[in-house]
């Protein structure tokens, strides 16, 4: 298994070109399931979970073309297979948005539950309520949902989420995009990658109003069209970056990034000491001082989010003073604590709160995590570590990360991939 190899080497210096975000060009290309038309994707990044995304797509019987530079063509209109199996979805839990479009567009679905994960027990019990009230009858059945909407049609209802779920809004407002008569979805996430979504059906034919609110209508058509759409630019991966400097200081451009996305991490990045310019589409750090500590409390858009929890608190190991770290949207996100602790920083973690004192400096250590952002933040602590650092597992950067050693090593970062 790959493992990347970081040794300090001072400040960050220059600018970084930011991917589409992983998170909107999952759901956006199960959105190519809706249709019999083509879904020309742009600005989509090529990581490990895209690609997966690709083979279960083709699994089912769809086209999916792509130049391996960021666009994707998607065809439904050879689907012939309505079932995604498992070996697929273990690997990337954002499989259970095929569910609702195909049931929505061919009256069936058979979709592996996608089961826990390192950062918590992720339950889809909003994703079933929501397809039964729209009159999907679903059983539980050998670790597969199985799904079948009567006479072929899911119907439009009144879904009240008891929980606020990104994936469960976007499969609903998926599959009520193709149901017969009006849905009505309360309760729901914001997240700018919903609201891509949201845009790009708009654009397929789909009928929504309340784009961007907690409570969206959907007036179900008959079908959907191809269309052109550009993937939002990942607010996450930017983040990364920006927090990667904040700790290494420097200054760097981010270029092709969506700053009206990421309003409290920037504010956060602020209050710890950076001066952040932004406009349109980039935005830049600079960085002269020590990090001052930054409390953070994660919760739904447009609060701050739980991506970035992990890198603040990589940031706050190393800040001057101390803060609080609370984790409102996942039960077990703490999993870089003691790693980030092996390398010397001094955090307690209780409960879904961590205290982190600053230390002056940390040391270089082999540490791996068992999610995503963790590795992103033992990546960063390394990049500011006394002596060499070793990450292992990388896997779970790749899934969200498009070439992350390249990226920083752009901007200066001494990080190498070992393959193995
Ligand atoms: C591919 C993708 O977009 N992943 C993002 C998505 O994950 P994902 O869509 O899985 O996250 P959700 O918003 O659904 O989960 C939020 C919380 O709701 C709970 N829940 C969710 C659904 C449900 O049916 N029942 C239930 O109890 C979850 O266990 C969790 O505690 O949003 C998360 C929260 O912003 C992000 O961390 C993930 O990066
Ligand atoms: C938790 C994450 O992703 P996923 O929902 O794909 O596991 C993430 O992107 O940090």
């Amino acid at each position: 298994m790959d493992k990347l190899k970081i040794v300090a080497n001072g400040k960050l210096n220059g600018e970084i070109t930011v991917s589409g975000a992983k998170n909107a060009a999952l759901p956006l290309m199960c959105a190519g399931l809706l249709t019999s038309g083509t879904l020309r994707l742009k600005n989509v990044p090529m990581l490990a979970d895209v690609k997966t995304t690709q083979k279960l797509l083709q699994g089912m019987g769809a086209r999916v073309l792509t130049d391996n530079i960021a666009e994707f063509e998607i065809n439904g209109s050879t689907v012939n297979n309505t079932c995604a199996p498992y070996d697929l979805v273990r690997t990337m839990r954002a499989s259970i948005l095929v569910l609702g479009p195909t049931l929505a567009r061919f009256g069936q679905a058979e979709v592996s539950l996608p089961g826990g994960c390192a950062i918590g027990a992720r339950p889809v019990d909003q994703h079933l309520k929501g397809l039964e009230a729209m009159g999907a009858q679903i059983v539980i059945e050998h670790g597969y949902v199985k799904a079948t909407a009567p006479n072929g049609k899911l119907k439009g209802a009144r879904v009240v989420m008891d929980v606020v779920t990104v994936g469960g809004t976007e499969n609903l407002l998926m599959a009520a995009t193709l149901a017969q008569g009006t849905t009505v979805l309360e309760n729901c996430a914001v997240e700018p990658e919903v609201v891509d979504l949201a845009e790009c059906l708009v654009k397929m034919g789909a009928k929504i109003q309340g784009i961007g609110t907690q409570t969206m209508t959907i007036e179900g058509v008959d079908e959907l069209h191809g269309c052109e759409h550009s993937v939002v630019p990942d607010r996450i991966e930017a983040g990364t970056f920006l927090c990667a400097v904040a700790m290494t200081g420097g200054k760097v451009v981010l270029r092709n990034a969506a700053p009206k996305t990421m309003d409290v991490v920037l504010d956060k990045l602020v209050e710890a000491g950076a001066i952040i310019e932004a406009g349109d589409d980039w935005i830049s750090i600079d960085m002269q001082q020590r990090p001052k500590a930054v409390s953070i409390r994660t919760a739904e858009h447009p609060a701050f989010p739980t991506d970035m929890q992990a890198q603040f608190m990589a940031m706050n190991a190393i800040a001057e003073g101390a803060c609080k770290v609370t984790e409102t949207i996942f039960e077990n996100r703490f999993m870089h604590v003691p790693e980030l602790n092996r390398m010397g920083a001094n955090i307690s973690a209780e409960g879904n709160t961590a205290l982190v004192q600053g230390v002056e400096k940390l040391s270089g250590a082999t540490v791996m995590a068992t999610d995503l952002r963790a590795s992103a933040s033992l990546v960063m602590a390394g990049l500011v570590a006394d002596g060499e650092t070793i990450v292992e597992q990388i896997y779970h950067l790749d899934r969200g990360y498009e070439h992350i050693e390249k990226k920083l090593g752009g901007v200066g970062a001494k990080i190498e991939r070992i393959r193995s």
